[in-house]
């Protein structure tokens, strides 16, 4: 490519860390950059990025740490020596649902960045509350209660708006920062999702919300393709409608739309050309499904400090246990997911347990993880005569399903379909390491059964591919066991890039957003240049006869078993009956 030739930058304004990736038209990446909250922040008391009151199960960020880690990103990459001149298109992606609060002089200071200084120097003071609720926040129980009940029931709510009410989606935590803090959001004059403020600091100006991260508030109806009124008389509290619509503001529905060209101080302290355009930042699930033209039947799998699992479907098919939202670049087309709040940060604790009791930290740390979980015998079974074990372990309150924190062991006979709480004849934590990674994927293949389609050739339903991305994509062990349990007519595959799909799909946005043709889809302009044999690599096996349907036949205990701890937190007071 010509040394002048145009690059795109994807930012990944992640949990743990902002990313940035600078690809070029061919789509390979030519620069990378991180910034990792916890190791290279500074001044933040932070732990994973985060920080808790758990008193009150709230979890946030400040949102200063996010400026500094902004600077940090782009002097890493001009210390990589990436020419900022030739960066034509910027788009990003955001931790879904957090929330960013601005003051009454955020759009002041925006517009009069100066270039001598640091964004975190000169914005620290454009925020009405320095903190953004994080996804893992489940103080909103309340307001949960009152979003399900506000259109009849959940079911009514998902199908308005792709999901039931959920404690991180931010309709229900913007009413309970009415609640909360009235006098702060009194003062509040904008509010941004995470995506809508990474774009909003490239424009020097509040950048509107995505058409897809929007589905992720519990506000926006999906078939409509508006606000819906109730729901925001509802989250308003005890102030206006019509002022919570002024500081929502409205929402475009191009994904690739030019919001603008990137600010002056950019130009300035990086030399960005002036024509630098902004284009939407999305969600980083939505971002993610972007990293490849992913087909209607394939399913991906992020392993990031959340699990979520992914699919792009024509089909709009809400239900309380999972998600739609709108697809971040083509109409016509929805994205389904499940978000799993114990990820990474789970499967870790097994990780260190069994570390600890072998009395060894190996260089890698995931070795001994790994080799324990490949070991044993899928769902612990010695021989096909022995119950099957299955468990729950979840070190924070889990999202699907909504139960507390705890952890539950339990045997399943699947010939006489006996589910039996116990820890007899678990060997603690050595038999957890394959039932961790067993536990969250057969909770996938629960609920993305309806989805999946027939490939024919007398083979069951499942995906054609499954694709795994983000940083636990590099774990060979859980990809040999996402391939026995989801199945995968072609097999499992990683992509490249590993853990910075997102921010790939991020900089593709970009780069669609700038290049594309009149009417062009996504899928039509990615497609074109995609490399296969380059991109991608197949790490595993998919569908195997036997072991498939012996997942299957674990799949309805599991349900049972989530079914039997739901009831009990339930007796206790605990969580919720779904
Ligand atoms: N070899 C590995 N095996 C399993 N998990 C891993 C491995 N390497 C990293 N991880 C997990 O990846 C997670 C971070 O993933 P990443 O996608 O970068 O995070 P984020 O969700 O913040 O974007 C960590 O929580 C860690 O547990
Ligand atoms: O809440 C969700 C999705 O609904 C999470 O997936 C967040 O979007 C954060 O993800 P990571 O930081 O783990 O990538």
């Amino acid at each position: 490519m010509a040394s002048d030739s145009p690059l795109y930058i994807g930012f990944d304004l992640s949990t743990q860390q902002l990313k940035g990736l600078v690809v070029n038209s061919d789509l390979k990446v030519v620069h990378a950059a991180k910034f990792d909250f916890d190791a290279d922040s500074k001044g933040f008391p932070i732990k994973k990025g985060v920080l808790n009151n758990e008193a009150e199960h709230e979890v946030f960020a400040p949102v200063a740490l996010w400026l500094q880690a902004l600077d940090g990103v782009l002097e890493t990459l001009r210390k990589e020596g990436l020419d900022f001149r030739r960066v034509k298109g910027i788009s990003g992606a955001g931790q879904q649902h957090g929330s960013v609060y601005w003051g009454q002089n955020a759009e002041s200071l925006l517009r009069n960045l100066d270039s001598s200084k640091s964004l975190e120097e000169q914005l620290e003071g454009a925020f009405s509350h320095p903190y953004s609720p994080n996804w893992q926040d489940s103080s909103t129980q309340n307001e949960c209660d009152e979003f399900d009940a506000a259109l009849g029931d959940r079911k009514h709510l998902a199908q308005a708006t792709g999901s039931k009410a959920h404690h991180r989606f931010t309709g229900p935590q913007i009413l309970r920062f009415t609640r909360k803090h009235p006098d702060v959001y009194k003062k509040t004059s904008r509010i941004s999702l995470v995506s809508s403020f990474l774009a909003s600091l490239f424009l020097g100006h509040i950048a509107p919300f995505d058409i897809s991260d929007v589905c992720g508030m519990n506000l926006w109806n999906i078939k409509k393709g508006a606000y819906d009124e109730g729901l925001i008389q509802l989250c308003s509290g005890a102030f206006g409608v019509e002022d919570l619509k002024q500081k929502l503001g409205e929402v475009p529905e191009d994904g690739g739309l030019h919001l603008g060209s990137v600010h002056a101080y950019f130009v300035e302290r990086f030399g960005f050309s002036p024509d630098c355009t902004v284009i939407p930042a999305t969600g980083d699930n939505p971002a993610t499904i972007l990293a490849l033209p992913l087909l209607p039947s394939d399913a991906m799998v992020s392993l990031g400090t959340s699990t979520t699992f992914l699919m792009s479907t024509p089909s709009y098919k809400p239900d309380p246990a999972t998600h739609f939202f709108n697809h971040p670049t083509t109409p016509g087309l929805y994205m389904f997911m499940l978000c799993y709040k114990n990820g990474g940060l789970a499967r870790e604790h097994v990780r260190d347990a069994i570390n600890e009791s072998l009395k060894d930290t190996p260089a890698q740390p995931w070795a001994n993880f790994d080799k324990v979980a490949l070991q044993t015998a899928p769902l612990g079974q010695q021989s096909p005569t022995d119950p099957m074990k299955m468990g729950l372990f979840f070190p924070r309150h889990e999202i699907v399903p909504n139960i507390p924190k705890g952890q539950w062991r339990f045997t399943y006979d699947a010939n006489t379909g006996n589910l039996k709480e116990t820890t007899d004849g678990w060997n603690s934590p050595q038999d957890e390491a394959r039932a961790i990674i067993e536990s969250q994927l057969l909770s996938c293949r629960l609920r993305s059964r309806d989805l999946t389609e027939n490939p024919g050739g007398g083979l069951p339903s499942q995906p054609r591919r499954v694709y795994l991305v983000g940083g636990g994509s590099k774990n060979k062990a859980i990809a040999k066991i996402a391939g026995e349990i989801l199945g995968g007519v072609e097999g499992v595959y990683s992509l490249d890039v590993g853990d910075n799909a997102c921010a790939l799909g991020a900089a593709y946005k970009a780069v669609w957003g700038i290049e594309r043709q009149p009417g062009q889809t996504f899928e039509d302009l990615i497609g074109q240049r995609w490399n296969e044999a380059e991109f991608i690599e197949k790490i595993a096996d998919g569908y195997q006869k036997g072991i498939f349907e012996q997942y299957g036949q674990a799949v309805e205990g599991f349900e049972k078993m989530e079914l039997q701890v739901l009831q009990q937190v339930a007796e206790k007071g605990d969580g919720d009956d779904y």
